[in-house]
């Protein structure tokens, strides 16, 4: 099993998974092997630049995630972001710090999954960086993506009269991590469970293989209705605290209006836990959260189900600016911690 060489890597990556005419057609014209990459902007569109960053033991540890998936996960979470502004994503730049002596196999298996997710967008990798590291291995994916001038999708737009709305369900992918650090078993021992256990297979696939909602902040930016969105990394909470203090509204979010997956149903019940804190605190589902003016919210959802797409209205924008709130089944109405993942707050 041969080791890592910087040149050798680079190299490899050279020959790549993209083909030249692929890395054309996406507006490179000078990729991997250059100083820095040279690539097009779309006249009238302006650019819409993130990173984000996966550390071993903080975003995955080799109990809860195979190369491939920390590869794919990598480049869907920082492409969500592009996702949460409306935007189309374009390009990627790729940075990896990993131990020495670790496997060219490994790094083969995470380009692996960083192209199976970077191809479905079209995205084309057109550079990086390579560096040995003491620690573990980090992943920065940078992505830059378009959008039509001016019309980005904001955090601080949300109005009064707003509705909140998310496109999908939350929670499942930090029940799936609940499940794998209980389970704690190395990534070259994991059983198949697609066809054993179903349910705790859609939980590890939400958490190892998120999408991000390309087809679904596109659809809100073209509509012209969308005031505010955001992606949901850190949990609805966060996020929902984010887009309240972005734009000094007060979100309250209706419980009985939270949908909640029948894989998380089951495993919180199975765990003795509620499915909302998953679901509030969780964090890592990449869907996206937002608000529109209430009376678009049906034909936006028709549009929705058309493109095959869930929408679900789940709060509403008021002009109390004293953050997040949940209206409980029962009527009580009770504040919402601003708590979600953070990094330098742990428990
Ligand atoms: N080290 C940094 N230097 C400059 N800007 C940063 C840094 N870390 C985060 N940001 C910026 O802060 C904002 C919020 O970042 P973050 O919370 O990571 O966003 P998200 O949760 O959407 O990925 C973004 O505009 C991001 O570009
Ligand atoms: C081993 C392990 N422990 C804990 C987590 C949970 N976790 C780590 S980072 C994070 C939040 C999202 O990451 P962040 O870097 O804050 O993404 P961003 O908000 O910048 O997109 C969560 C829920 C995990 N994924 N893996
Ligand atoms: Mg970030
Ligand atoms: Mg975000
Ligand atoms: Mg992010």
């Amino acid at each position: 099993m041969s080791s890592i060489d910087e040149f050798a890597l680079i190299q490899w990556l050279t020959d790549g998974k993209q083909s030249r005419s692929f890395q054309q057609a996406g507006g490179v014209e000078t990729g991997i092997g250059d100083d820095a990459a040279v690539a097009n902007i779309t006249p009238g569109y302006q650019l819409v630049m993130t990173c984000d960053t996966m550390t071993e033991t903080i975003h995955f540890k080799n109990t809860t995630m195979r190369d491939q998936d920390i590869g794919y996960k990598a480049m869907a979470s920082a492409i969500s972001d592009i996702a949460a502004m409306g935007a189309l994503p374009k390009y990627a730049l790729v940075a990896v710090s990993c131990p020495q002596g670790t496997e060219l196999a490994r790094l083969e298996e995470l380009y692996l999954g960083l192209y199976d997710c970077a191809n479905q967008w079209n995205v084309v990798i057109a550079g990086g960086d390579t560096t040995s590291s003491m620690g573990g291995i980090t992943i920065t994916v940078t992505v830059i993506g378009e959008v039509e001038k001016g019309k980005a999708l904001l955090r601080s737009t949300a109005e009064p009269g707003d509705v909140l709305f998310v496109t999908g369900m939350l929670g499942c992918s930090a029940a799936g991590l609940d499940y794998l650090l209980k389970r704690d078993l190395p990534a070259d021992q994991w059983p198949d469970q697609a066809q054993s256990q179903p349910e705790l297979d859609r939980l590890v696939q939400a958490h190892c293989r998120p999408n991000p909602r390309i087809e679904a902040g596109r659809l809100l930016q073209e509509s012209g209705v969308c005031h505010a969105l955001n992606d949901v990394s850190d949990g609805l909470a966060s996020e929902a605290w984010e887009i309240s203090e972005a734009s000094g509204v007060g979100i309250d979010l209706i419980e009985d209006k939270i949908p909640i997956a029948d894989e998380l149903m089951v495993y919180s019940m199975d765990a003795e836990e509620d499915p909302l804190d998953y679901i509030l605190f969780g964090g890592e589902d990449y869907q996206l959260l937002g608000t529109m003016p209430a009376e678009h919210a049906i034909s936006m959802q028709m549009k929705f189900r058309e493109a095959g797409l869930a929408l679900y209205i789940i709060g509403y924008v008021n002009e109390e600016a004293d953050g997040v709130r949940l209206v409980q089944s029962s009527g009580y109405v009770v504040p919402i911690d601003k708590k979600g993942y953070n990094h330098f707050r742990k428990g």
